[in-house]
């Protein structure tokens, strides 16, 4: 009897690295790194201080260009079709870029214009962001009034306002208490559904362990990627932090 099973589409990654290599001066950032992420996925980027993660998402938003290899987002190659590759990435980096002093919509808008969108359409998608983190009684209140959680769902609502393919989370939990921690990570972890392709960078395992897929990387190379539970049996040990551990902790930095 025939297969009735039709085989899934091809389908293309969102995020697609291939061999990047990145050195300032005589350091070596990132040593031939590849990786993709698919739609829907949560990848965790998991790495200690200085594994090359900031030096990465820096390449992944164009602040610089790769010395070697490729980067594309939605098959739009970063360097030489940087325009449509960037509409297709939302970012949350690891230092605050909002503005304190402009109200919470008002932060979300002057975004959607530098990304084209205006009007009715700017109004209703900010209004559809703040709804979804719970934030819309705070539309109006300027951001130096919302506490430390509250702010990085700004953030996080300003980078999904262009409705972007991939998102790219540097380290975004870093300064939260640990019950803001795992709700900003529920509300990322929710935007699979959506298919929305994301990268988590972190150094933290636990969060890493509700990816559907971790990336280890260490002094600018990966060391291992697979689902949290296949790491771990993979290092012979019993969590992923144990692995982890195992992998990156023995080694002079
Ligand atoms: N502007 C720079 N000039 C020189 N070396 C740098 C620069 N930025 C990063 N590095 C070096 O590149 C390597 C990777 O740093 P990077 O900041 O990308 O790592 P990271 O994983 O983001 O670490 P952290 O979590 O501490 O920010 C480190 O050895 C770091 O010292």
């Amino acid at each position: 009897m025939a297969d009735s099973i039709t085989p899934p589409p091809h389908a293309e990654p969102l995020l697609s690295l291939r061999d990047v290599r990145k050195s300032y001066g005589p350091r070596e950032a990132l040593r031939g790194v590849s990786l993709d992420v698919a739609r829907g996925e949560f990848v965790a980027l998991l790495g200690p201080n200085g594994a090359g993660k900031s030096t990465l998402f820096q390449l992944l938003t164009g602040l610089f260009n790769a010395d070697d290899g490729s980067l594309s987002v939605c098959g739009h190659d970063i360097r030489h079709n940087s325009v449509a590759a960037l509409a297709g990435i939302g970012v949350v980096f690891q230092q605050s870029t909002l503005d304190l002093d402009l109200g919470v919509a008002a932060n979300l808008k002057f975004h959607a214009s530098l990304h084209g969108l205006g009007g009715r359409r700017a109004r209703e998608r900010i209004a559809d962001a703040l709804q979804r983190l719970g934030l819309s009684e705070r539309a109006g209140d300027p951001v130096r009034e919302l506490s430390g959680g509250n702010r990085r769902k700004v953030e996080l609502a300003r980078a999904l306002v262009h409705e972007p393919a991939v998102l790219l989370m540097d380290e975004a939990t870093v300064g939260l208490d640990p019950a803001s921690r795992r709700q900003l990570l529920d509300e990322v972890l929710a935007l699979r559904a959506r298919g929305v392709g994301v990268l988590w960078a972190t150094h933290l395992v636990d969060e890493a362990e509700a990816a559907d897929r971790v990336i280890v990387l260490h002094q600018g190379r990966i060391l291992a990627q697979g689902r949290p539970q296949n790491l771990a049996e993979a290092a012979g040990t019993a969590t992923l932090a144990e692995a982890f551990l195992k992998m990156t902790g023995d080694t002079v930095a």
